[in-house]
Order: structure tokens, then sequence, then C-alpha cells
């Protein structure tokens, strides 16, 4: 089946060379045309995966419509608060039935939908599905291993999906809980950011695990009242990429985290897509009703409205309650 990646990014990058690998004829869109013409020419993606040389196979294009033709699948591989423009490129373009499978980790800032819901308003006729699990864009590109999970409503689609989209050093699960992989993928990057945060400010490594815990424990709440099935949160798209997430400066995320609580600058630094679904998180949690004190901090750190010193107090006067209350 023949893949089209949408996203020059570092991700749509080592997603492309993946099904490129895995034996899929792929096409490969991204918007720069300086960057078509450094994949094309001098294999490698400067601006997002440096000093990473890229298979010889992958070409790249800026013209989106050559990018779709015979397309029978599409990844979206722009960064989830630019998927709704993505998905606008695509009207009247994108053959009825071809899935678009969501490799962004977000949820839309301006609506607080989950990305597949914005592929349905967008694309009716085209199933959605989502990409998500533990793996860095450079890690994936160099072809080391990983696995991640392969999500949509229909249990067949998303077999499909996982067979299409494996390859040699890249296992796809799949399942049919959409919502669970979406929300375990956009909430984990939130907690990254606070993880981050008490190893900058020197906290500690107990600290940390501790924090983890109960962000992950904020995350099932959360999930819980989308529909997420707990054992899609316990997976690869939820406790896997915690755990990459908040325990690696390798991670956007994280790296984020750890320049705010060191008080560095923030500016320039990489996308880390915890900081756009950090606040809608906190406000879809509080019109819940959903005890999400981690995820209400970093929303405040970030906004400029509390140090790290007290969120730290914040979090360790709360009340005490049983551990699984
Ligand atoms: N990098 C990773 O390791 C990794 C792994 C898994 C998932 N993801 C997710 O993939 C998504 C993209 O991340 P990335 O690492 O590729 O980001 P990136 O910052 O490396 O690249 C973003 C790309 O999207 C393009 N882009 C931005 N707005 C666009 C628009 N409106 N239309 C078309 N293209 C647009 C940019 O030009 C750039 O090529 C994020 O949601 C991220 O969480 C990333
Ligand atoms: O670098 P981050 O924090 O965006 O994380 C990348 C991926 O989501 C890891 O699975």
């Amino acid at each position: 089946m023949k893949v089209a990646v949408l996203g020059g990014g570092a991700w749509g990058t080592a997603l492309a060379l993946t099904s490129l690998r895995g034996g899929n004829p792929t096409t490969f869109w991204m918007r720069d045309a300086d960057a078509v013409r450094a994949v094309n020419e001098r294999h490698e993606n400067p601006g997002y995966l440096p000093g990473i040389a890229l298979d010889a196979e992958l070409t790249a294009t800026d013209d989106l419509d050559a990018a779709l033709v015979g397309a029978e699948c599409v990844l979206a591989v722009a960064p989830a608060q630019a998927l709704r423009e993505v998905a606008s490129r695509l009207v009247g373009r994108i053959r009825p039935g071809v899935p678009v499978v969501i490799c962004a980790k977000g949820i839309e800032r301006s609506s607080g939908k989950r990305l597949s819901e914005i592929i349905r308003e967008m694309l009716p006729d085209n199933p959605p599905a989502a990409l998500s699990g533990p793996s860095f864009a450079t890690d994936v590109a160099r072809g080391l291993p990983t696995a991640v999970t392969v999500a949509a409503v229909d249990a067949e689609l998303a077999a499909m999906l996982a067979r299409l989209l494996s390859a040699p050093q890249f296992r796809c699960y799949s399942s049919d809980d959409l919502v669970g992989v979406e929300i375990g993928g956009a909430l984990k990057n939130v907690l990254a950011i606070a993880a981050g945060a008490v190893i900058g400010a020197g906290l500690g490594a107990s600290a940390q695990a501790a924090l983890v815990t109960r962000g992950f424990v904020e995350l099932r709440r959360i999930g819980a009242s989308f529909g997420a099935r707990p054992e899609t949160l316990m997976g690869l798209s939820g406790l896997g990429d915690l755990v990459l997430t908040c325990g690696s400066a390798q991670s956007r995320n994280f790296a984020y985290g750890l320049a705010l609580g060191r008080g560095d600058s923030l500016v320039g630094m990489k996308l880390a897509e915890g900081v756009a679904t950090a606040g809608i998180a906190a406000t879809i949690a509080a019109q819940r009703g959903i005890r999400a004190p981690i995820t209400d901090a970093v929303d405040r750190m970030l906004a400029g409205t509390l140090t790290i010193d007290r969120a730290v107090g914040e979090l360790l006067s709360r009340p005490l309650r049983a551990e699984d209350d």
C-alpha cells in the first residue's frame, strides 16, 4: 500500500523512513522547499534531525497533490495545534475511505477536542487512527528498535494499519481504543514538563519518581473521563511513553521543564507539545471535577503565575488521603 507522510519535522522524517524500511512505497510532503532540497540532494533534514544520514531512497516534495497521488494511507505528522490546518489542506484532495493516521500528540487548545475529532469534523469520509508510544524520532531514524500502538475505532482497520506501518525495528501493536491512545500521548507531554522541572530545580530523583507516579494517577483519571480504557493507559501509548519522556532529557518536553526548573531562558526551545496541552488539560479536569494538581501546577508555571517552589509547597501541603482515593 502506498503511504503519504505529511509533515517534514523530526517525526515525519523518521516515520517516512520506517514506512520505506517496512517496504511501502512512500511519499513525503513538507512545506519548506529548502528542506525538500536538503533531503533529496544531501539526504539530511538539518533543521530537525541534524547529523543523521537519511536513507538514500527517501525523497521529499513540497507538492501536496503529488504526495497524495495513489495514497492509500496518510500519516498526519504536523504538530497537534497545526493538525486542523493540515486537515483543511486535505479537503477535496484525499480520496474517501483513505485512513488518516494522526501521529501528533496533543489536545486542540482552542476547542478541547481530541485530534481524531478534528479529522472526523474536517474529513468525515476518512477514518481517523492514531499512532503513539515511546519513540524518539532520532532513535527511530537511526533504526534503533521500539514498539508503539496504532489505534482506530475499527479493530480490523487498526490491525491492518499496524501491519502496514511495522518495520523490522518498529513494532506496531494494534488497539481499538482510539481515545485511550490519543489521551495517553497528549497528557504524558504535560507530565514530562513537570518531571523536567523537578530535576531542573534540583529536587532529586525521589521527587521525580513520586511526581511521575502521581501524575500517572491524574492521567488515568482524566483518561477515564474521556472513556479511555485503563489497560490502554497502562500500555505503550500511556505508561510506556510516560516512562520514556519523564526520564530523559532527549525528550523536548522534559528538556523544556528542565529549563523552566533551572530558571533558564525558554526562548528558541524546540517544540514541546505539553506547553499547548497543559492549559486545556487543566481546564478540562477542572470542568469535570477531576483532581489534577500536577497538571494544574504545570499550567500555572507555564503561565508564569506559579513558581516551582510554590508549586512544590502546594503539592506537599495537600490534605493527606488514601493512595487509591
Ligand atoms: N520528534 C519525536 O520524537 C516525536 C515522536 C513521536 C511523536 N511526535 C509528535 O509528532 C508531532 C510533530 O513533532 P515533530 O517532532 O515532527 O516536530 P518538529 O518540530 O520536528 O517538526 C514540525 C514540522 O511540522 C511542520 N509544520 C508546522 N506547522 C505546519 C502546518 N501548519 N502545516 C504543515 N506543516 C507544518 C514544520 O514545518 C515542521 O516540519 C508532535 O505532535 C510530536 O509530539 C514527535
Ligand atoms: O521529545 P518529546 O517530548 O516531544 O517526545 C517525543 C515522543 O513523544 C516520545 O515518544
